[in-house]
């Protein structure tokens, strides 16, 4: 799996399967990360979060970790190459050939330049919809310690989501690889739902 996800094809690999990626996406607080607990447990994937890897890398010490930090403040996407890197080694580290990649890609960049340097396509796109009054609800209840978890960054965050990663959804739903769930709802009626998703996943759903 390692020359794969390098972007490159070693001598005798050429057979070798590409990892199957899950893209799952959606605005703040619509439970990506609450979700993705949910399939883990049921279907065998390796759950990553890119912000979650994007905080590690700040607690790491790492020299990236001044930028990272004030980029999550201000509710910005972080340039791809941190981003990409980091799921790189989180990839290859796991053992796993099937991963749920939950907050990316989070605009344009993120997306042509995993594509680029990984060749992988997602198999399909979990696209959890859900209205921002409700996202807001949540985060400004989620008592996780997030920085960006305050009113000023939320907004922000908003912001960002709906003029750089919609664009993203509307790109793959022009594939036909879009499933759109209605994360409003309970917590386990979400999870039926995303349940007939990963069970058969030939149905075509568009935003
Ligand atoms: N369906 C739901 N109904 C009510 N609360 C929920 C639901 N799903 C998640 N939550 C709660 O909302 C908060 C945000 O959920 P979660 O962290 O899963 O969202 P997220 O999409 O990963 O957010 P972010 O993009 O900020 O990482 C958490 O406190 C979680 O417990
Ligand atoms: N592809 C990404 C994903 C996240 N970020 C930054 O992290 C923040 C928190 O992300 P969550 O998915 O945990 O909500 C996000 O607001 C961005 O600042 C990123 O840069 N690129
Ligand atoms: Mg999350």
């Amino acid at each position: 799996m390692g020359s794969v996800i390098d972007g490159a094809i070693e001598e005798g690999s050429l057979t070798e399967k590409k990892p199957t990626v899950v893209f799952v996406l959606g605005g703040p607080g619509s439970g990506k990360g609450t979700q993705c607990a949910n399939i883990v447990q049921h279907f065998g994937f390796t759950h990553l979060s890119a912000g979650d890897l994007l905080r590690a890398e700040i607690k790491s010490g790492s020299e990236n970790g001044t930028m990272i930090q004030n980029m999550i403040k201000e509710g910005k996407i972080v340039p791809s190459e941190v981003t990409i890197k980091l799921l790189q080694k989180a990839m290859q580290e796991s053992g796993n050939d099937k991963f749920l990649i939950d907050g990316f890609p989070r605009n344009e960049e993120n997306r042509a330049a995993f594509e680029a340097v990984t060749k992988i396509e997602p198999k399909f796109v979990l696209f959890f919809d859900c209205s921002e009054e409700e996202m807001e609800r949540r985060l400004l209840n989620r008592n996780q310690g997030r920085e960006d978890d305050n009113i000023e960054t939320i907004r922000k965050r908003f912001k960002v989501f709906l003029e750089s990663s919609l664009p993203v959804i509307e790109h793959y739903n022009a594939k036909g690889k879009v499933r759109k769930i209605d994360a409003g709802k309970p917590v386990e009626e979400v999870f039926e739902d995303v349940k007939i998703i990963f069970t058969s996943n030939s149905e075509k759903a568009t935003v």
